[in-house]
């Protein structure tokens, strides 16, 4: 019962549907009470030999005016509490939904993608049900059981009554008995259910790199044990399942036998006729249902309490990122980071370590370093993915990032993350991505500034080609420009490229940069990358090692250190003329073939 009390804050907002549709039960079991009493008058009036024609006639339009409310009053009790349970999954998951976009990505790091849409399908279900279905069977087991047992004590006989209902209170305990074990064994298979689910999510978006490696019966022989283990645990849950409607079978046949062995003698005795007797006999044939209902009742609240539990553990679940406004000012482009140290939640090891710079609005931060040194940590303390402990501050337009709208702070980047994603929807929808009514000239322009137009032009349907999901279809330089040109689009405050240049050529590169540097004059950017050229021309270059700065300064004071981004830049110039001549030399060779 406590997870009607729970969703108590649901049956107050539907309050009148669930009042008519209660009362549009107790109506139908009004009605169901009449044919009962006609057939012990019928055989009554013919083994008294009194049963006229017109009396025949009157009982049965009785019977069609009874069965034709009957229908009406289904319809309606139907419309409107199964209507609100469909209206409580709607506001469940439009909640869920809410919830998981608040929240931040080391959230999604801790919780399974398979999980949270276990929570959104099977669960959501399961307390849906509750307030549909658990509704029904509770209020047809107290309204019709309850009318029935009644009826049949006011106009056949109280004692019969009492005696017929000697086995119920062994229903009762057996099968809250039974839904205790079902909760927990529920609750068992949907968390198999969710891994199953995570599973299935997992191998088809890695089905690529599987079948690369040859691992598709590895990759089978997972996704059967894990489906074996959903079918187990949920073969236990159908056993106790299975156990509700024996039992109750066993006890209303108990009732019957009660009923005729006492119910017979009481028609010896002249205490009750045999037309009540039927009656009575027929009444309780009616309460099968209740009985029935009432141990189904206690299967789906258990479920649906098991399912609201993993709801709720998901809506409790504080977001790592306090979005506690103080100010009213908006960002803009100058940047200071100010951090002694900084760890990831629940991590002892500190990932960076005496960072402190500061960023004029109009400028270019580049950072560099070894794969592992900290760049992409520090923009995600920039994009408030994490934040950092007190004492430690990073500054947009000298206040703590902690103090604006997450909303707004947010809309100041236009950010390219590292794993660039791109939406199963056409080119042009995914470049379009923050403003879907923005002309398709816009739409050109950013995709020209990241050199991609003529690639899309080439593509069969244009800007109206379709990614497949991840953008399968697209080579890794294509979707990194594509997601340039989807950063571009807004003309951000910021512009965050995290190491977004690393499958596109050099000459390529060189040629965005110089886009980037002409047409975003007065706006902030900011470029993390492995080749030095990407950030030669910034205003400050960061080298990073360890979660430290080992090197600062611009390309030519750099240089003139002669530490370790002198010797990368060397060694990359290097190596990229080289390559060069290799090519030219190549080209001469064709041609003196040919
Ligand atoms: N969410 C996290 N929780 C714990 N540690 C993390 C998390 N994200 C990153 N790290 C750790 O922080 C360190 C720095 O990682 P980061 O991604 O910032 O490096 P990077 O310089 O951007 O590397 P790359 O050039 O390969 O992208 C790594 O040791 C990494 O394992």
């Amino acid at each position: 019962m406590r997870v009607f009390k729970k969703l108590g804050w649901f049956f107050k907002l539907e309050k009148k549907s669930y009042l008519i549709g209660l009362l549009m039960l107790g109506l139908v079991a009004l009605m169901e009470l009449v044919p009962p009493q006609v057939i012990g008058r019928v055989i009554d009036l013919i083994t008294t030999d009194t049963l006229t024609s017109n009396t025949l006639i009157l009982f049965g339009v009785m019977l069609i005016i009874v069965a034709v409310l009957t229908y009406i009053f289904r319809f309606f009790w139907r419309i409107m509490i199964f209507g609100a349970s469909n209206r409580l999954g709607l506001t469940l998951r439009e909640q869920l939904f809410k919830k998981y976009s608040s929240m931040s990505p080391s959230f999604f790091g801790k919780r399974r993608t398979g999980d949270l849409m276990a929570h959104a399908t099977n669960d959501i279900n399961a307390v849906q049900m509750t307030a549909g279905a658990g509704i029904l069977t509770i209020a047809d087991s107290v309204i019709t059981g309850g009318a029935v047992l009644i009826t049949m004590a006011l106009t056949v006989s109280p004692k019969l009554t009492l005696i017929a209902m000697i086995p119920l209170p062994f229903m009762v305990i057996l099968t809250s008995w039974y839904g205790t074990i079902l909760s927990r064994l529920f609750r068992v298979a949907q968390a198999a259910f969710s891994s199953l689910n995570d599973k299935t999510q997992e191998s088809i978006a890695g089905i690529k790199v599987t079948k690369t490696f040859g691992y598709e019966n590895e990759d089978l022989k997972d996704f059967a044990d894990l489906s074996d283990d959903v079918v187990n645990k949920n073969l236990k849950v159908a056993k106790v399942d299975a156990l509700f409607d024996p039992t109750i079978t066993a006890i209303i046949a108990i009732s019957y036998f009660l009923s005729i062995f006492f119910g017979a003698r009481m028609v010896i005795a002249d205490e009750i006729t045999l037309g009540q007797l039927v009656t009575f006999t027929t009444y309780l044939g009616m309460m099968v249902w209740p009985l029935l209902a009432l141990g189904w009742f206690f299967n789906l609240i258990e479920r649906g309490k098991a399912s609201y539990e993993r709801i709720e553990d998901i809506m409790n679940t504080a977001s790592d990122i306090d979005d506690g406004v103080t100010t009213d000012r908006l960002p803009s482009g100058n940047i200071t980071f100010d951090i002694d140290r900084f760890a990831f939640p629940g991590e002892d090891e500190v990932s960076l370590s005496d960072i402190h710079f500061t960023l004029k609005e109009g400028e270019t931060l580049g950072i560099v370093g070894h794969t592992g040194s900290g760049k992409s940590s520090l923009i995600r303390l920039l994009l408030r993915e994490f934040d950092t402990a007190d004492n430690n501050t990073v500054r947009v337009n000298d206040i703590d990032i902690k103090q604006y709208d997450i909303k707004k702070l947010r809309h100041l980047f236009g950010y390219v993350p590292q794993d660039n994603f791109l939406f199963s929807t056409s080119i042009k929808n995914n470049i379009a991505f923050t403003d879907p009514d923005i002309n398709i000239e816009a739409v050109y322009r950013a995709a020209d500034l990241s050199y991609i137009h003529e690639d899309i032009l080439s593509f069969p349907e244009g800007y109206e080609t379709v990614v497949g999901e991840r953008g399968v279809s697209l080579s890794g330089g294509q979707k990194q420009r594509i997601s340039i040109a989807r950063a571009l689009i807004q003309d951000p405050e910021i512009l965050i490229l995290d190491d977004s240049l690393s499958a596109v050529d050099a000459e390529t590169e060189t040629a965005i940069l110089k886009n980037i540097e002409e047409n975003r004059s007065g706006k902030t950017n900011i470029i993390t990358a492995h080749r030095m050229s990407a950030v030669r021309n910034a205003d400050l270059i960061l080298v990073m090692e360890n979660g430290r700065i080992i090197e600062r300064g611009t390309h030519e004071s750099l240089t003139q250190d002669q530490g370790w981004y002198y010797d990368t830049f060397k060694a990359q110039s290097l190596r990229q003329h080289l390559v060069k001549d290799l090519d030219e030399t190549l080209e001469r060779g064709d041609r003196n073939d040919s």
